[in-house]
């Protein structure tokens, strides 16, 4: 269980009260500058909250040592920084850093995390010559390598093509069956719905609604968040949005 309360943080993000049980996916979702980013630094213990607090399974995320955090906390940035010309391989090893695994533990996870993100063929390029799409999916490995049981993505999906949008959807709603809390941020609140179970909707660093996403992703929320009026369209194998601007 995660319990956020009244988390805070000056002019940013105020008073953020969530429960979330692990083994589920939790879009966070908002326009830009609502405070998602934010949420997730804060839980991952890259800022410090002016108030409030997070507990995750018993634990006060914002005083844990780094040794626990790094066993119980994966943090995927939104910004994928690459300044040294290493190894696809060299950079998933060096991801699994201060890990409590055994070696052949590390290794089984570093096999199954590449194939998983379809990392194989690229362990010998440098990652500085890989195109956006395979240079986040790289990041998305080294975040996920260590199978930590609560996962913080923050818009995993915004370079990735239409095929590895899902496979990597599936891939962290898969981590979730296996029971880890994961809270993605995302943009597309197609994407959003069909893959999360519970969607947390920002506005202006408030939070504006939690729930399933067909409570949350109703027209009268949509437009106080977005300034947009929504036409949903269902489909058996999801919904698709037709989004309109207010003014047209
Ligand atoms: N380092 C910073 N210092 C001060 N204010 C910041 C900083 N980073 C972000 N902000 C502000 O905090 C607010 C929330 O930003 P945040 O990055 O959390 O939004 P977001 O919902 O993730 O947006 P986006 O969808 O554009 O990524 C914004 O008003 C932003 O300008």
């Amino acid at each position: 269980m995660l319990e956020v309360s009244g988390l805070s943080l000056e002019s940013r993000l105020t008073n953020v009260n969530l429960r979330l049980s692990a083994g589920q996916m939790v879009g966070v979702i908002g326009a830009n500058g609502a405070g998602k980013s934010t949420l997730l630094k804060l839980l991952a213990g890259l800022l410090t909250p002016s108030s409030g607090g997070s507990v995750w399974q018993q634990l006060d995320l914002h005083h844990i040592n780094p040794s626990q955090r790094r066993q119980q906390l994966a943090y995927i940035a939104q910004q994928t920084l690459v300044n040294e010309a290493v190894t696809v391989a060299y950079a998933l090893q060096v991801s699994q850093v201060n890990l409590a695994q055994t070696k052949s533990q590390l290794r089984h996870y570093r096999q199954q995390t590449s194939a998983e993100f379809g990392l194989t063929e690229l362990l010998q390029r440098p990652v500085t010559e890989l195109s956006g799409g395979e240079l986040k999916r790289v990041q998305l490995a080294c975040g996920l390598i260590g199978q930590q049981p609560l996962i913080l993505a923050d818009e995993p999906i915004a370079s990735l093509d239409l095929r590895h949008q899902l496979e990597t959807l599936m891939l962290l709603k898969q981590r979730a069956d296996n029971g880890a809390l994961v809270l993605v941020a995302l943009h597309d609140l197609a994407l959003a719905a069909r893959f999360c179970q519970q969607l947390v909707l920002l506005h202006q660093g408030q939070l504006l609604a939690v729930g399933e996403p067909a409570e949350v992703l109703s027209k009268p929320l949509l437009q106080q968040a977005y300034q947009v009026e929504v036409e949903w369209v269902c489909h058996q194998h999801g919904v698709a949005m037709l989004p309109r601007l207010l003014t047209d």
